[in-house]
């Protein structure tokens, strides 16, 4: 049977003002389920009840969307095996959006697309699962369920991921909800703020569809034509911006960390932030900031991507992380999935026999893919002296790293990933005969490292072992901290730190 659309699913799109002549351009057709219970597939029939959206990719079909509604209530599935990617994807290789004409809009569903290619603008792309559910509870930054993240919801921007870095500029047209925002949030993160429009509907309407109804397709033009930019935290007053999630610190995992003891030095970490962390070799800093990544993979669903040129992942990254989460270095099903989810490593491809420079362009770069694939929060660099640095002819040591500092802050505050990196002091640090505690200072570059940071922090272990300090040497912002000295147990065996009981005030 011929895929045509029924005159009253035609009629359908003709109240919500969408013509059905359009409609059927994109070959949507009615259709009937058939098959048994496990098995069933959508076949063209007028007679149906869905209505199917094909996605056609390089003019092919590779996914469809169904439609349905019993008793009242909608109903949405695909295609078994289908392939995600955005519906009515080919626009993305149009020419105007890479040299920055026309930008490319983006909607949370097929009929808002159409709304906008119908009033005129036909780069328009729609998500292929509209947004993902609001928190419950109002959380400030809730976790979008990680396994589906990876392997479900966000998957068609990786899938696409070459024909999306040619764009220059998005509009996000979702709806204005709190499910749109959400979305519009972690399309922002995944896409680079600096590339990303966002729209204002007129009083009373919530998404295009709604627009045209009210306003028509000059309505919508408007929207669309007076899109604004995405301003990138921390550069615009997040308060003038009211449909964007407002940043929130979070704690990392001590409650002897988040401030709730006075008199003590506290500390939060926050999206997008720079953080430094220095100490003696072989003081922990590597063990304490991995003890910090598994606490908000467990608490937030942090993801982390870890760039670790000193520490082969296998066995030993592996074995520290195993050791932390569970416990024990053992292998475990449990534990290394936690891992698979919640870590990503920037290597060199093992099987490639020619290795890539590991210089920042090299890890910012692949820091990006991890934000578009796998929404990770955190990039760890440990250490910061094992990067190649492409110092130009003409910089000084303290210039280029003062640059270097500015591209990683600018990565972290476009994607809001939490930037952490581990730094060596550049000397034995001796005083009177004495190993003195080091300061931010003492990192090559110098005072880059203090007044740049966000956070900056100084881990000290104790000569008796088992015991360290974490001085939280910097605090840029008083609602993230407060400097001073924290005292913890460190136990060999898990790798693990722990906070002391004992009241703390004396150490400030
Ligand atoms: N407070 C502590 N007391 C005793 N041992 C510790 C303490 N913290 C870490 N260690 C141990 O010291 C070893 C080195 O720690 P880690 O690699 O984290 O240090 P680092 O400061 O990152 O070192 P580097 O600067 O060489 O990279 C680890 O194997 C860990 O078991």
């Amino acid at each position: 049977m011929t895929a045509t659309l029924a005159p009253r699913h035609a009629e359908w799109f003709e109240q919500r003002g969408i013509s059905a002549e359009l409609v059927t351009k994109f070959e949507i057709y009615t259709g009937a389920v058939v098959g048994k219970p496990g098995e069933r597939t959508v076949v063209p029939n007028p007679r149906g009840n869905v209505i199917a959206f094909p996605f056609v990719e390089h003019g092919a079909v590779v996914n469809e969307k169904y439609r349905t509604e019993r008793d009242g209530e909608k109903f949405f599935w695909h295609r078994k095996g289908g392939r995600r990617t955005f519906w009515n994807s080919d626009v993305l290789d149009d020419p105007l959006l890479e040299s920055g004409a026309q930008a490319l809009i983006i909607t949370e569903g097929f009929e808002d697309a159409i709304v906008s290619i119908q009033s005129g603008w036909p780069l328009t792309v729609s998500v292929p699962d509209g947004a993902p559910p609001p928190p419950k509870d109002g959380a400030p930054l809730p976790p979008l369920d990680p396994e589906t993240e990876r392997s479900g919801k966000f998957e068609f921007l990786w899938n696409n991921r070459d024909r999306l870095k040619r764009v220059k500029r998005f509009i996000l047209a979702v709806d204005d909800d709190p499910a749109g925002h959400r979305l519009a949030a972690e399309l922002v993160r995944r896409l680079g703020a600096a590339r990303c429009l966002f729209v204002t509907y007129p009083k009373g309407c919530k998404d295009l569809n709604k627009v045209l109804e009210m306003h028509g397709e000059d309505g919508v033009s408007d929207v669309i034509r007076n899109a604004r930019l995405y301003p990138v935290r921390g550069l615009y007053r997040l308060s003038e911006y009211p449909s964007l999630q407002t940043l929130q610190p979070i704690s990392i995992g001590w409650p002897i960390f988040d401030g709730i003891f006075p008199g003590n030095g506290w500390m939060k970490i926050f999206p997008g932030e720079f953080m430094v962390v220095t100490g003696i070799p072989s003081h922990g800093k590597s063990t304490w900031a991995l003890n910090v990544l598994v606490n908000i993979a467990r608490a937030f669903h942090w993801r982390s991507a870890v760039f670790s040129a000193e520490m082969p992942t296998v066995p030993y990254l592996r074995d520290k992380l195993r050791r932390i989460i569970s416990g024990n270095a053992s292998p475990d099903v449990e534990t290394d999935r936690f891992i698979e989810t919640f870590f990503t490593f920037m290597d060199n491809d093992p099987n490639d026999a020619e290795e890539d420079d590991l210089t920042l362009d090299w890890i910012i770069e692949k820091a990006r893919d991890a934000v578009l694939r796998d929404g990770i929060r955190v990039l760890l660099i440990d250490p910061w002296n094992e990067i190649e640095h492409a110092r130009r002819r003409d910089e000084s040591v303290s210039e280029y790293v003062g640059r270097a500092i500015r591209m990683l802050k600018r990565f972290g505050k476009q994607y809001e990933v939490a930037v952490i990196v581990l730094a060596h002091p550049t000397k034995d640090v001796w005083e009177h005969g004495k190993i003195r505690t080091p300061t931010l200072y003492d990192i090559e570059g110098s005072a880059h490292w203090f007044n740049k940071s966000d956070h900056g922090v100084v881990i000290e272990r104790a000569a008796e072992g088992g015991q360290a300090t974490i001085h939280i040497a910097k605090v840029r912002f008083d609602e993230t901290g407060y400097k001073g000295a924290i005292r913890m147990k460190f136990e060999g065996s898990t790798q693990r730190y722990q906070q002391l009981e004992e009241p703390q005030g004396e150490l400030l």
